[in-house]
């Protein structure tokens, strides 16, 4: 069974056919990246994979169920795990406490458990605890953890959020624009992690990134959009020479 199969998805934003017939499968472990020139559709891919949005038309099936339909918190649940284009953190909560409430999707315990400090709720809350303090860890952000997001530089918040992501052990990771606001020194730090954090946690990873450096070294496999429908899919070499894909970024002009 593949990890991810998406179905003839479509969504239409009233008159606007923003997304059309789009078809993937994904197999465990892929580094896959989904690439498209602006306004082509791609974060309304993710938004729809991750439930903030209902398509209009289509099936997505997660682990062979059908999350069309789910809250984000139930795709989250089930093991899907994403980051935002614009960075999207508690700005005035710790680092370490944005890493822990991300866990609360799933708590095991009720409101009375908390008011009361049951055990359920002082176990799950140590779990929680310890989940985050290993991924702050792994990802070498342990020094950050009682600091304020706003207070830390860009590239040290995005590495933040993909912790926060891979705090709920996600099979499927979705990274929107990592690399968007970065250094060229924070880009290549970028990209030493996601090859890491995509070898050391064993997980499936789909991308969307307009920086080519990125995609081309990071990636196996690369579906291109434009103007909501698919124009080609395959290895970064043979995305690289596709007219079809040069003539989208470029314009037929510049052909
Ligand atoms: N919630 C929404 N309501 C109405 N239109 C929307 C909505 N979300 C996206 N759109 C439109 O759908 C189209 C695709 O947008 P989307 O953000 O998915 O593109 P994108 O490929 O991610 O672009 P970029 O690379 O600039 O981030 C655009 O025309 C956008 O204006």
């Amino acid at each position: 069974m593949s990890l991810l199969e998406i179905k003839n998805m479509s969504q239409n934003f009233g008159g606007l056919r923003a997304l059309s017939e789009f078809s993937i499968r994904f197999e465990r472990g892929e580094l896959m990246a989904l690439i498209g020139p602006n306004g082509a559709g791609k974060t309304t891919v993710f938004n729809l994979t991750s439930g903030f949005y209902k398509p209009t038309e289509g099936e997505i099936l997660f682990k062979g169920q059908n999350t069309v339909g789910l809250k984000p918190h139930q795709v989250t649940g089930l093991g899907i795990a994403r980051t935002f284009q614009n960075i999207r953190l508690w700005h005035d909560m710790t680092v370490l406490d944005n890493i822990r409430i991300s866990q609360h999707h799933n708590l095991g315990y009720s409101l009375w458990d908390s008011l009361i400090r049951s055990g359920k709720y002082l176990g799950a809350e140590a779990r929680i605890e310890k989940t985050a303090m290993e991924i702050l860890e792994a990802l070498d952000l342990l020094e950050y953890r009682e600091e304020l997001p706003k207070n830390l530089p860009y590239g040290i918040q995005r590495k933040v959020e993909i912790a926060r992501a891979l705090s709920i052990k996600p099979d499927l990771l979705l990274l929107d624009e990592p690399a968007a606001g970065l250094n060229s020194a924070d880009v290549q730090e970028l990209i030493r992690l996601i090859r890491w954090i995509h070898k050391e946690f064993d997980i499936t990873i789909w991308m969307i990134e307009h920086q080519m450096a990125v995609v081309m070294t990071l990636c196996s496999r690369i579906k291109v959009i434009d103007f909501g429908k698919t124009i080609a899919e395959g290895t970064p070499e043979q995305i690289q020479n596709n007219p079809d894909v040069i003539k989208a970024y470029l314009g037929d002009e510049n052909i």
